[in-house]
């Protein structure tokens, strides 16, 4: 018998996506693509497509809790990501049993609604989200909208989304990410970094597309990707930014409505494939 492989190990705990784009799929992608052995907890399943998101059912609370213990009595993950997460109640069970395991390096997404309009997280869940999982994370990542939600802060310039930065920071993320796909529509797209030190812009080309369909779930992804691999989390911003910038500049015609990126380009184009 040959010699086992050691591997990194990452969890995604969210929402599938029957279209493949977003959600477990697009995480389970993306840990694929950058080398590490990806597992899932799915907390709801949508049936969704390019065009939107046509129904939500959510597992039961007593299978979220089952596949977490499935997982904590037998792999021990490097990293995890946070993704959808349907309502408060899966929140606070979730979150508790990340402590009860004592699972580090969590990337939290807030994934609250999805872009064509469908909501992905209940109101009465934004209290959970501030109380039970800001704490845990590493890293959290909204977008300008759940950074709003999240701080009561309309995000309407730079000083406003700096200020949403500290406030999520003070609220137990060690890491903030503020991603700017949401915010203006200029030549370039900056995401905003705080570690509660320094704050600093990650500025990237912006493409325009109509294909950006799981672009945060892909992103936090490939941060809990590169946590895994034991990265200290600025280089992991740093790489996981490399990552989804790729992805979308190397758009894929899949669905005819807001389609996919493409989760090979990073390791066609390591390749010279592209
Ligand atoms: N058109 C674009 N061109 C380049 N990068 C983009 C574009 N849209 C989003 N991004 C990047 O994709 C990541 C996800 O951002 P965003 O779209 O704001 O999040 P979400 O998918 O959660 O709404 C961020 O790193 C952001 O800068
Ligand atoms: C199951 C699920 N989870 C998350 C998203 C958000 O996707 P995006 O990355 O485009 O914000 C989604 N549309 N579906």
């Amino acid at each position: 018998m040959g010699q086992l492989i050691k591997v990194s190990k990452a969890l995604t705990i969210a929402g599938s996506d029957s279209g493949g784009g977003a959600g477990i799929q697009a995480d389970l992608k993306t840990f694929q693509e950058l080398g590490v052995y990806g597992m899932s907890v799915l907390t709801a399943v949508t049936a969704q497509n390019t065009t939107g998101v046509q129904g939500v059912f959510p597992v039961s609370i007593e299978g979220l809790e089952a596949q977490l213990a499935s997982i904590a009595s037998d792999l021990t993950p490097d990293a995890i990501k946070t993704g959808m997460l349907f309502s408060g109640e899966y929140i606070e069970r979730t979150a508790y049993m990340i402590r009860k395991f004592a699972w580090e390096n969590v990337v939290v997404d807030p994934v609250m609604v999805a872009k064509g309009g469908a909501t992905l997280l209940g109101e009465e869940a934004l209290h959970a989200m501030k109380t039970c999982m800001l704490q845990l994370a590493k890293i959290v990542t909204p977008n300008i909208p759940e950074a709003e939600a999240l701080t009561g802060i309309e995000i309407n310039s730079p000083e406003a989304r700096e200020e949403a930065a500290r406030v999520l920071f003070d609220a137990g993320a060690d890491h903030v990410v503020v991603k700017g796909g949401h915010f203006g529509n200029g030549d370039f797209v900056t995401d905003l970094v705080f570690n509660g030190i320094e704050m600093f812009e990650l500025i990237e080309k912006r493409i325009q597309t109509k294909n950006t369909h799981g672009t945060g779930c892909t992103f936090s992804a490939a941060l809990a990707a590169e946590l895994a691999y034991g990265r200290k989390p600025e280089s992991a911003i740093v790489n996981a930014k490399k990552y989804i910038q790729t992805a979308i500049e190397h758009g894929i015609d899949v669905g005819s409505g807001h389609g996919p990126v493409n989760h090979f380009a990073y390791r066609r184009i390591a390749h010279e494939q592209y």
